[in-house]
């Protein structure tokens, strides 16, 4: 069953395409990561999700219905980007406040402990760290106890420590069947995280599968060594994708092919050392997804 269904969306602001026939299926309890360059449109896409705007064209449906229906906002909870939480509340209040807007919500004090809250529930929200105020943030979004949770890049602002705890309790919410959709700059938190992975350019899906599968379609490696050669005679090198080298001679390749870029050094005598080949992350993935040229149409 899907959670959360968009079909066909087109949103434009003017002469701004930040939707171009978006279609994006999420299915209920699974953590989808939506990644993908600065305005790719995560963000529209996510607000077009909660109801706060329309499409131009094509259909947005959440369990169901359209996201403006009463039903639909009460099973919904979402963490975003810049919450405008009234400043003058406690901890406590704004958490209560809050729970009073859903039918069924989460005991305060369960809110505030899977937001590790509950040493501040006493303190004004505008007197907390930017840390704690996402966390706050947090708080908000579950309490309502929500079968559909948005987390528009949670983590921004939080220490290691904070983000560890966070993910701990994101972890609950989806063992417990959650239906999680996440955006994030973090790409190594969605590999670890997400059952799927969706990344977005320019208004539409560029890729949609699972942290291995995306890895695996565009088969890269990381080929790094210490060499004599410069920027321009290793992006010369067969199979070289994209390189970086620094002023101790550091190169970082991607490649397709890593033998082929090996074959080539020893072939030509290049001395080298300190060679590592690894897997490609999700972030090279990435980058090189959405580094290719958008097709037209
Ligand atoms: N209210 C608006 N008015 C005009 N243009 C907008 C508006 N909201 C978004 N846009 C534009 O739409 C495009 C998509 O923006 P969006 O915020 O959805 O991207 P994003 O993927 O969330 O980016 P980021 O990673 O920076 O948060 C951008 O070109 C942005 O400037």
């Amino acid at each position: 069953m899907n959670a959360i269904e968009l079909s066909g969306v087109d949103k434009t602001f003017g002469k701004v395409e930040a939707l171009r026939g978006l279609t994006l299926d999420v299915r209920a309890g699974e953590l989808t990561a939506l990644l993908g360059p600065n305005g790719a449109g995560k963000t529209t896409a996510i607000s077009l999700m909660l109801g706060l705007a329309k499409p131009t064209r094509g259909t947005v449906r959440v369990l169901g219905e359209d996201p403006k229906h009463d039903t639909v906002r009460a099973g919904i909870g979402s963490m975003p980007q810049e919450s405008a939480i009234p400043q003058a509340l406690t901890v406590r209040e704004a958490v209560t406040l809050f729970s009073r807007l859903y039918p069924a919500p989460l005991e305060v004090n369960k809110a505030l402990e899977l937001a590790q809250l509950a040493d501040v529930a006493g303190r004004r929200a505008g007197a907390l760290s930017g840390g704690q105020a996402r966390r706050l943030a947090f708080a908000l979004a579950v309490v309502g106890n929500p079968q559909v949770l948005f987390l528009d890049e949670p983590t921004t602002g939080m220490d290691a420590s904070s983000r560890q705890a966070f993910w701990a309790a994101v972890d609950g919410l989806k063992a417990a069947g959650r239906t999680i959709l996440l955006t994030t700059h973090y790409l190594e938190e969605a590999e670890r995280t997400a059952d799927r992975v969706v990344v977005m350019n320019a208004g539409s899906v560029l890729a949609d599968g699972t942290p291995e599968s995306l890895r695996g379609s565009v088969l890269t490696s990381r080929v790094r060594f210490t060499s004599d050669l410069v920027l321009a005679e290793l992006e010369a090198l067969p199979g070289v994708e994209g390189a970086t080298v620094d002023s101790r001679g550091h190169a970082d390749l991607r490649t397709r092919q890593p033998e082929e870029v090996l074959r080539a050094l020893y072939a030509r005598n290049i001395p080298f050392n300190e060679l590592e080949v690894s897997r490609a992350s999700l972030e090279d993935a990435f980058l090189t997804l959405t580094a290719e040229p958008r097709k037209a149409g």
